[in-house]
């Protein structure tokens, strides 16, 4: 099955109950049993372990990446959470040294004392990344492209290196999709998404997925999943189940009119750097051939200025973008990752990192491409 058939059949059948063609939202906590542990449906007795909604939404993420099991969680912290429950004090663990501000707020403070090791590294510098692996290290977490700056990481290349060592390999593919992206095609492990972003693609629900290829990795994270709790309800797993069906066809809009909001904020002269691995002068713009089949809708800039007051003049001058933290949805959004989405990483870090106080990032949606360029016009005046 093609992708643009799977984001619609993949893992779906009809209700078999009722026959309904779409998954009835199953909005119960519980379910009848007719003996005690014996419940009517063995698939089937509490919807935190199991709901059939949630199934639903599992199987079609599972479909999508080409994984063997999905995993449907409250929100995409809910499922990076998930997965550092694997592991325990004196683990190690290597991450891209871009990340978005949560998950870097839940390495270094949620797990603070946990005696879990971290280490920041830019996963491009494969020597260094290859100089932190030791016999403690047990989990390599990249984002690519990364949030915000769009760096890139070579799949490939790492699970190389993973794969030899025996160390667990996740992707978070949230800023790609699989629609452009496949990282367990490419030798990665796990993949996470904030399902809040494109899969679910209207700004409408909070969520989180973990897909895997291996079943044993799939049947621990699951019982991770039940066993602490923050499971994806019926409702919200419907509104991410249908935002699914129509992926390809959003993020394809999204690619067409990022394209054109880089060409004209790289021709602007009050910009200085667009961060998009569509250029062909993106530092990572070969990975981006390499590993993706288009170059998304998240793009940043930078001002000439280098002036905090002038990305903030124009933050608060847009129209049809709409400043709001997210991403990933129809709509187009505009973000300043200093004071809102990356306002947890201290500041050093960020300036260690790139994330400066000029820093824009913008969303872009699906809305006419002519509309936003109009409001980018008006707004950089
Ligand atoms: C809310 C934003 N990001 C959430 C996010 C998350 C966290 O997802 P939540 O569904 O918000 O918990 C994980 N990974 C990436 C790459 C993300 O961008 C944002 O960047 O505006």
């Amino acid at each position: 099955m093609k992708f643009n058939t799977k984001v619609i059949h993949g893992g779906q059948h009809h209700d078999p109950s009722t026959g309904a063609v779409m998954p009835p939202v199953y909005q119960t906590s519980t379910f009848v049993q007719t003996s005690p542990g014996q419940p009517l449906n063995p698939d089937y007795e509490y919807s935190r372990a199991a709901n059939p909604t949630r199934s639903a939404l599992e199987n079609a993420l599972a479909s999508i990446e080409n994984g063997t099991r999905g995993l449907a969680f409250s929100s995409g912290l809910a499922a990076t959470d998930c997965v550092l429950r694997s592991f325990k004090s004196g683990d190690e663990i290597i991450a891209m040294d871009d990340l978005y501000g949560g998950t870097y707020r839940m390495f270094t403070r949620i797990y603070k004392d946990s005696g879990i090791k971290f280490h920041f590294v830019d996963m491009n510098d494969l020597e260094k990344f290859k100089s932190l692996i030791n016999e403690n290290t047990k989990l390599v977490w990249v984002e690519t492209p990364t949030n915000p700056l769009m760096k890139l990481a070579d799949i490939q290349e790492i699970a190389k290196i993973t794969k030899e060592k025996k160390i667990l390999f996740a992707v978070d593919n949230t800023f790609a999709t699989p629609y452009l992206q496949k990282p367990l095609d490419l030798g990665a492990d796990i993949v996470m998404h904030s399902a809040t972003k494109y899969l679910g693609g209207h700004s409408d629900v909070i969520a989180g997925a973990l897909i895997v290829k291996d079943e044993a990795l799939g049947e621990q994270l699951h019982f991770q999943q039940f066993a602490t709790g923050a499971t994806l309800g019926p409702m919200d797993s419907f509104l991410v189940l249908r935002g699914i069906k129509t992926l390809h066809l959003r993020v394809q809009r999204h690619c067409e009119n990022g394209g054109k909001v880089v060409e004209f904020l790289n021709n602007h002269p009050k910009v200085k750097t667009v961060y998009y691995p569509g250029l062909p002068s993106h530092p990572y713009h070969e990975i981006a051939k390499k590993q993706m089949s288009g170059f998304g809708g998240m793009v940043s800039f930078t001002f000439v200025s280098g002036k905090k007051e002038d990305a903030i003049d124009f933050l608060e001058k847009v129209k049809v973008f709409t400043l709001a933290e997210s991403l990933g949805g129809v709509e187009s959004l505009a973000n300043h990752p200093a004071l809102m989405t990356h306002a947890s990483i201290p500041e050093d870090k960020r300036k260690e990192i790139g994330i400066t106080d000029d820093l824009v990032r913008l969303s872009v949606g699906i809305e006419d491409a002519d509309d936003l360029i109009e409001d980018l016009k008006q707004a950089l005046a």
